[in-house]
């Protein structure tokens, strides 16, 4: 017998969880976007695990430690969680291809566009990823969701402009998180 599986909405973190001001890395410049929370309710109500995946360079490029994001990480887990919200995990890729410290500079697997951290979700919490839904701010998002076979690829207008291209790479653009649920049969 198979056993059941899970069903996620991955969030990209910068531009979609909060305002990508550049390299956030303090609780005092983490500013939630509007709609984050209510959305993120209606869909964990509904079943959904919620899964971060970000890219931080800024610990490669050395603007930040690992302990500084993990510190952020468990301060925005607590804000989602004062709002009865899990959320599941979240990975980051703390790599740069080109600039970055020597034991950051590397071609990882995990910064998207790759799909490293998405997949490493997949495995580790048993998920469909025909039952998921990825949103993020730039096309390398939508890259990495669809190389890891997610369903429903969203790009949100709330961080980064995107161009044609970017649009053409997703299912679904909408102007605000909060948009979302109304696209999708919870
Ligand atoms: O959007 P996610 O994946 O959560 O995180 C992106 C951030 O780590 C930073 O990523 C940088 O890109 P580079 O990593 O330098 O290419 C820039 O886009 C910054 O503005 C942004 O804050
Ligand atoms: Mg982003
Ligand atoms: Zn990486």
């Amino acid at each position: 017998m198979t056993e059941l599986q899970n069903k996620a909405l991955f969030l990209d973190r910068d531009g979609v969880v909060n305002v990508d001001h550049g390299y956030v890395y303090q609780s005092e410049e983490f500013e939630f976007i509007d709609g984050i929370f209510s959305t993120c309710k209606k869909f964990y109500d509904a079943g959904y695990k919620i899964i971060v995946v970000t890219n931080q360079s800024g610990i490669g490029r050395g603007y930040y430690t690992e302990a500084d994001f993990l510190a952020l990480t468990q301060w925005m887990k607590t804000q989602f969680s004062n709002h009865n919200i899990e959320i599941a995990d979240v990975y980051f890729c703390p790599h740069h291809p080109k600039k970055a410290l020597p034991e950051y500079l590397k071609q990882c697997d995990c910064r998207k566009p790759a799909p490293g951290m998405l997949l490493q979700g997949i495995k580790e919490h048993n998920i469909d990823p025909k039952h998921c839904i990825m949103v993020g701010d730039k096309l390398s998002d939508m890259q990495a969701a669809k190389k890891a076979h997610i369903a429903t690829r969203v790009l949100v207008r709330s961080g980064q402009s995107f161009d044609e291209n970017a649009k053409q790479s997703a299912d679904l653009v909408i102007d605000s998180i909060n948009d979302l649920p109304a696209f999708i049969t919870l």
